[in-house]
């Protein structure tokens, strides 16, 4: 909880962190063969995620101009025109010898390319097919466009964020596109290929961001009948409608979050405050719940957010400083455990998570892809000959990769 001193986020954590020791070829995905059509958000954290398991993650980019890529760790990247019929050839050619295509366009799409899962998988039985979409491949909705908030709002979800007396509130993209989406397209992909290695079988995986949300907050819905959602949305124990679970700002303008919520912990908060429980209403009388917020806001504000870390470090008692990205790469717990990760070009990004103790994942700290790098290299890795590839640059269906041109 102790604060290291502050710093960019591309100057700080070690390399040493990176368990590289033990190579990229002892992950628990050694060998997996993954094609993953680029897509905005959810597809491209799926890849990375296998990826840093130490899958061969090739991306498949359209031509043209460069784009940012974002979560491309890890992978390489072919460069073909889909629309021609050449192009979409060349993907059928390579997913005879992949293991996973994992698709992230809206239903319908990838068969439009003639690349749909009933061709991909005649040819090639073992093929693990994942279409990662928002509403799913079949309903109404199935070939509407959308976006994280589109797909929250559809799971139910959404309907429980937010304040009090304010909207519904999303935070940020990260439950149905990386949590209900990414996550849960790899978690697929993975029990797929684990299934495969009994019936040496491949099958469609239809994730999506709706139902993944859904799922994600399975225990909003189990425990509907436990009273913990009584109240309306920013009302409730876990949805900041309780003192003892909320942020608060300090006398330097920062935060601090409180998650105490056994009273045994909940004690130790309120004896850190400098308040006294004897003098305090019960812990669960929500008709308390807002003066209490009051009570306790006056506290923090009174100290400093390292003032505060001073008084509960390495206590029970549930109280954490909210840090930013930076000072969470530096924080001194963090820092121990090597939980952030430096690559060549001094970016940080967390480390993948889990750990696992054999095999753990060994992320590249090479820099992203150039769009289209390793055209030829992939091509020529997948059988094709010098004379093919020429052909395939002569009718514009690859081109040469805009680093080589740089040169
Ligand atoms: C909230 C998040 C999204 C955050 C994304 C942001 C990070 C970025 C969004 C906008 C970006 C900015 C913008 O582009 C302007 C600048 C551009 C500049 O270059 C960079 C800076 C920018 C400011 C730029 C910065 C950032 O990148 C952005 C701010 C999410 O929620 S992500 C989740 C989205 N939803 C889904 O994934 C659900 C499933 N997918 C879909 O529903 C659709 O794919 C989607 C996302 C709605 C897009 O629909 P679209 O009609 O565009 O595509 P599809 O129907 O899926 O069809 C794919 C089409 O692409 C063609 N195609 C694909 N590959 C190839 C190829 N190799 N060759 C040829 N053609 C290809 C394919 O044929 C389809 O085209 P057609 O429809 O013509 O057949």
């Amino acid at each position: 909880m102790r604060e290291k001193s502050r710093g960019s986020l591309s100057r700080c954590p070690s390399r040493q962190q990176v368990p590289s020791v033990l190579g990229r070829s002892s992950m628990a995905l050694q060998g997996v063969r993954v094609l993953e059509f680029a897509g905005l958000a959810p597809g491209p954290l799926c890849g990375m995620i296998l990826a840093d398991f130490g899958a061969q993650v090739m991306r498949v980019d359209r031509l043209g101009p460069a784009t940012p890529t974002w979560m491309a760790r890890g992978k390489r990247s072919l460069a073909l025109d889909l629309k021609r019929p050449e192009g979409a050839a060349v993907i059928r050619r390579i997913s005879r010898q992949m293991d996973v295509l994992a698709e992230p366009f809206r239903s319908g799409v990838m068969e439009k390319f003639g690349l749909g899962p009933e061709i991909l998988r005649k040819d090639n039985p073992r093929l693990i097919y994942a279409r990662l979409s928002g509403f799913g491949q079949t309903g109404r909705l199935s070939k509407v466009a959308g976006h994280d908030i589109n797909f929250l709002a559809l799971s139910g979800v959404l309907s429980k964020l937010g304040r009090s007396s304010e909207t519904p509130y999303a935070p940020l993209n990260l439950l149905a596109d990386f949590g209900g989406g990414s996550l849960t397209c790899a978690l697929g992909i993975v029990l797929a290929l684990y299934e495969r290695t009994q019936s040496g079988k491949g099958q469609v995986i239809d994730a999506n961001m709706v139902e993944g949300a859904a799922y994600l907050s399975s225990f909003l819905w189990q425990s509907q009948n436990a009273g913990l959602w009584s109240q309306p949305r920013g009302k409730n124990m876990l949805d900041s409608g309780a003192p003892f679970y909320e942020t608060y700002r300090t006398s330097d303008g920062k935060f601090m979050a409180v998650g105490a919520i056994e009273p045994q912990f909940y004690a130790l908060l309120i004896n850190g405050l400098g308040l006294n429980c004897d003098e305090l209403p019960d812990q669960l009388s929500i008709s308390d719940w807002e003066e209490m917020k009051k009570k306790f806001a006056e506290k923090f504000a009174k100290k400093t957010q390292a003032e505060w870390c001073k008084i509960f470090d390495g206590t029970d008692a549930c109280v954490t400083p909210v840090v930013n990205l930076e000072e969470a790469a530096l924080n001194e717990h963090n820092q121990e455990r090597g939980s952030f990760i430096t690559d060549e070009d001094h970016n940080v990004s967390p480390r993948p998570a889990p750990l696992l103790s054999r095999t753990p994942a060994v992320p590249s700290t090479k820099r992203n892809p150039l769009k289209g790098e390793h055209t030829e290299e992939i091509l020529q890795e997948f059988g094709f000959s010098k004379e093919e590839i020429n052909q395939l640059y002569l009718d514009k269906i690859i081109e040469p990769s805009k680093l080589k041109a740089n040169l």
